[in-house]
């Protein structure tokens, strides 16, 4: 296997009294797509968002293509090209996909935005992506379908030469055919050597897009495996009890339920 692009070592995360994250270990691999799985309340998000850098760790350590980096806000992790695909997706209805996907981060001459480049950029990534669901860059977003909209959002992600991308739950709110074209588009994504980091909880998802599926239990990483190596009954029994008595590994040594 490749070496981890992306490994946490230790980290830890508390909200003041509340213990969120206790010493997690976390590697995401080029070229993998990396399930990140658990049950409501298990850390996933809080997770994503230290990798981010909205949220600062208390303890622990973040290496990134092997060298230890600190990552104090959302600008620090895009300049090591570490992006994140969120629910809400932040993309504005009253703009057009091409002002979407450079928002914030207009390219211009002389102070001026260049429509053309930014037009030939949004519809060179979303080909290279093989999207082929979107007619026109100039369509605005409001009138976009939910997998239309997701795929919007993840294109605006890797524009930006990103090695790392975390989608949280792309597939939640899409119907089968939309969840199939993002499931397509994640895999590509991998394909074209980035890491992938995918939360999700449908078991269906994970095991046709994931790799390795990363398991949090309570705030403890309770296993990472290959998907080929398990079943989804083990998955969902490391989601509900920390634990697989088939794949022989115990509940994190002080979680509680
Ligand atoms: N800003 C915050 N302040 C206080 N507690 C928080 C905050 N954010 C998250 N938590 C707590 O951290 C724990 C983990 O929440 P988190 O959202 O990371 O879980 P999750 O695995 O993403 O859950 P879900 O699948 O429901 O989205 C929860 O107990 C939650 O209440």
């Amino acid at each position: 296997m490749s070496e981890p692009i992306l490994e946490l070592r230790g980290i830890n995360k508390s909200f003041g009294p509340v213990h969120v994250l206790h010493d997690i270990d976390f590697d995401v691999h080029p070229g993998q797509v990396t399930a990140l799985v658990g049950d409501n309340g298990a850390g996933k998000s809080t997770l994503v968002k230290c990798i981010a850098g909205i949220h600062p760790t208390d303890s622990g350590q973040v290496l990134f293509n092997g060298e230890e980096v600190h990552i104090h806000g959302p600008r620090d992790a895009a300049n090591l090209g570490i992006e994140v695909v969120y629910q809400d997706l932040a993309l504005c209805d009253n703009l057009d996909i091409v002002q979407n996907m450079f928002l914030g981060r207009e390219r211009g001459k002389l102070g001026m935005l260049d429509e053309a480049d930014m037009e030939q950029a949004a519809r060179t990534t979303l080909t290279s992506l093989s999207v082929r669901t979107v007619k026109s860059v100039r369509t605005q977003v409001a009138s976009l379908s939910g997998g239309q909209r997701q795929t919007v959002a993840i294109a605006k992600a890797v524009l930006w030469n990103s090695k790392v991308v975390l989608l949280d739950e792309p597939t939640a709110a899409l119907g089968v055919a939309q969840t199939r074209q993002v499931l397509d588009l994640v895999r590509r994504l991998a394909e074209q050597g980035l890491g992938v980091v995918l939360i999700s909880h449908n078991m269906n998802d994970v095991f046709e897009v994931a790799d390795r599926i990363a398991c949090l239990y309570l705030g403890r990483m309770a296993a990472e495996v290959n998907t080929k190596d398990v079943t989804h009954g083990q998955v969902v029994e490391l989601i509900t009890a920390g634990r697989s008595g088939d794949l022989g590994i115990a509940r994190p040594e002080t979680a509680t339920i």
